[in-house]
């Protein structure tokens, strides 16, 4: 019996002569959140599709709490998996509470607990207001809340954040966390690296529907490699021709950048302390999300 909650091997889906996954290996364990990143049509709702058990994969298995996902166990396992597709469709015409309700019924979950769910994802006060008038982003929780129903053990998100102010999306984050903390598979898609820092285990990046990068931010950061800059401001007048060794570029009369490995850091500034020229100040660029994002795009384009 694995004891991962969701396990593709060599994973493929066509859609015809398009394929939209391709040869795809994931493990899931419970408590862990994993992102999935890739440009538009990488094949990450076909991936969360796959999952769900809502689509077959053309060949390979994908396995979800132990069972084929799209076979008739899967059915059963239904009240487990949280769902939030990447377009809500929500009544206008239901309340908040109404429409929470529906899905409960739906799960075969006591209502009891709606009104605290409603409150975990802040639209209590909005809850028997008509869904026709809330804004997007309460939808979004409204939605939210329904995946959360019944405690699930792996939750899919398609691009949840998107449209989020940034309050939101601290609370969304902040219901992830709690979500891991009690064991369950969050596996969230993203085209918004840059907020992922700090929210997920692990980064898989898809392109063209194959994996090209599966690991924690820092073994991705070891991965790429990309340079750091040191910035440097010399107090004015400071600087004449020569006092710095060749590598740093000169950016104005007072500043000056390096660009540098991550392992060549510490020696890179010991050696300016040694110089003993009169710094105003000193700044350090790590690469962004995004710049690592960008260079793994491109490394495949090779
Ligand atoms: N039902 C379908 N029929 C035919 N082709 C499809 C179908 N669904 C997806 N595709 C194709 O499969 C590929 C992957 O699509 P998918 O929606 O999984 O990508 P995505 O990474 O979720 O993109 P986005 O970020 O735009 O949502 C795309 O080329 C898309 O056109």
């Amino acid at each position: 019996m694995t004891t991962f909650h969701v396990a593709l091997s060599g994973v493929t889906k066509d859609y015809g002569k398009q394929r939209a996954v391709d040869g795809i290996d994931l493990n899931l364990r419970p408590g862990e959140c994993v992102a999935l990143a890739g440009h538009n049509g990488a094949g990450k709702s076909t991936l969360i599709k796959l999952i769900l058990g809502l689509i077959r994969p053309s060949s390979g298995q994908v396995l979800l709490l132990g069972h084929e996902a799209s076979g008739s166990a899967a059915v059963r396992m239904r009240n487990d998996i949280g769902y939030l597709p990447e377009t809500v469709a929500l009544h206008p015409s239901l309340t908040g509470a109404e429409t929470l309700a529906f899905y409960a019924r739906l799960k075969r979950q006591p209502l009891a607990n709606n009104a605290a769910l409603l409150a975990r994802v802040g639209i209590s006060q909005a809850a028997k207001r008509r869904v026709g008038g809330y804004s997007k982003g309460m939808r979004q929780r409204l939605a939210l809340a329904q995946a959360l129903l019944g405690a699930p053990k792996v939750l899919l998100f398609d691009e949840p954040t998107t449209g989020l102010d940034p309050a939101s999306r601290l609370l969304f984050y902040e219901i992830v966390r709690e979500l891991r903390n009690n064991g369950s598979t969050v596996l969230l898609s993203t085209h918004a690296l840059a907020e992922l820092d700090g929210h997920t285990d692990r980064i898989v990046v898809l392109k063209n529907g194959s994996k090209i990068a599966d690991g924690s931010m820092s073994q991705l950061r070891h991965v790429a490699d990309l340079p750091i800059r040191i910035r440097l401001r010399l107090a004015a007048g400071a600087w004449a021709p020569g006092a710095l060794p060749d590598a740093w570029r000169r950016v104005d009369e007072t500043q000056f950048e390096l660009a540098c490995s991550e392992r060549d850091k510490v020696a890179a500034i010991r050696g300016i302390g040694a110089i003993g020229l009169p710094m105003d100040d000193i700044e350090i660029h790590t690469p962004s999300l995004d710049d690592m994002y960008a260079h793994f795009l491109r490394r495949e384009d090779v």
